[in-house]
């Protein structure tokens, strides 16, 4: 990364022009005019990579409104691009607890989430995620009671995220894992990655292996954004 931005674009599955190609053709049209502000809005934003790749979002999109989810997690909320996306895509009764150590970062995109009308569904926590999921579990109620998760913060942490995740959601509940090709490193030797995305691409190997390798879920990755894997929780 220089200047906080990867040498890797996102979607670097495909060729630019075919990632082009799909924003323009069937993802940019069906974006809902409040993402297109928030993502407007946090164009500037340094650390503007960090967003949720608009194509991974309205997989998740379709998803939460296949699944009509009435409680859900998000672990690392940034400027709320996927936030805003949950909040839309969810009933009206619908709750998200949307945890991040940075209220700066949330308070950016939050005008956009209340123009939209959604702020009711929002519970915002700031804290640290692991004390924060920690903190639900203390709370017998929260056990097995969440429909979907949706984590998108520090990559070295998701495998401790995942043991929480799976005690707070239902049995067939639903979490999603953004970033889990780490810009394709995963897929590389060591010696022709760029120091940067190195400790990345240790932590997501290994956490790749350990939900392969997890009995109590089922799993797919779609090669959308920058890798997302989803898992529903079997028992
Ligand atoms: C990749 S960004 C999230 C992007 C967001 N999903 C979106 O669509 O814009 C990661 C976020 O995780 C937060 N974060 C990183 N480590 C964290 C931790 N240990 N506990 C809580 N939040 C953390 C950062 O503050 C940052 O806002
Ligand atoms: O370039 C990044 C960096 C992160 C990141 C780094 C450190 C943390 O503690 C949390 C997040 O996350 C990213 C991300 O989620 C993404 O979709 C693209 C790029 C980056």
């Amino acid at each position: 990364m220089d200047n906080g931005k990867p040498t890797e674009p996102k979607g670097f599955m495909q060729t630019e022009e075919l990632f082009e190609y799909i924003l323009k053709t069937n993802v940019y049209p069906r974006e809902p005019e409040p993402l297109k502000e928030l993502r407007a809005l946090t164009a500037s934003h340094p650390w503007a990579v960090m967003g949720t790749s608009p194509d991974a979002g309205q997989m998740i999109a379709f998803l939460l409104k296949t699944i009509c989810p009435k409680k859900t997690i998000e672990v690392g909320v940034f400027t709320g691009y996927s936030l805003l996306l949950t909040a839309l895509s969810i009933p009206d009764d619908g709750k998200i607890v949307a945890i991040d150590m940075s209220r700066e970062s949330y308070e950016i995109g939050l005008p956009v989430i209340q123009k939209a009308g959604v702020e009711h569904k929002v519970e915002f926590i700031e804290s640290m995620a692991l004390p924060a999921l920690d903190n639900l579990l203390n709370n017998s109620d929260n056990e097995g009671s969440f429909d979907f998760a949706f984590v998108d913060a520090d990559k070295s942490n998701y495998i401790n995220y995942h043991e929480r995740i799976m005690k707070l959601l239902k049995i067939n509940g639903i979490v999603a894992y953004d970033n889990t090709l780490w810009f394709g490193s995963v897929a590389k030797p060591e010696d022709l990655v760029l120091d940067e995305f190195k400790e990345g691409r240790i932590s997501t190997i290994a956490f790749n292996k350990a939900l392969a390798a997890d009995p109590r879920i089922d799993i797919f990755t779609a090669p959308l954004g920058d890798g997302i894997t989803v898992c529903r929780r079997l028992y």
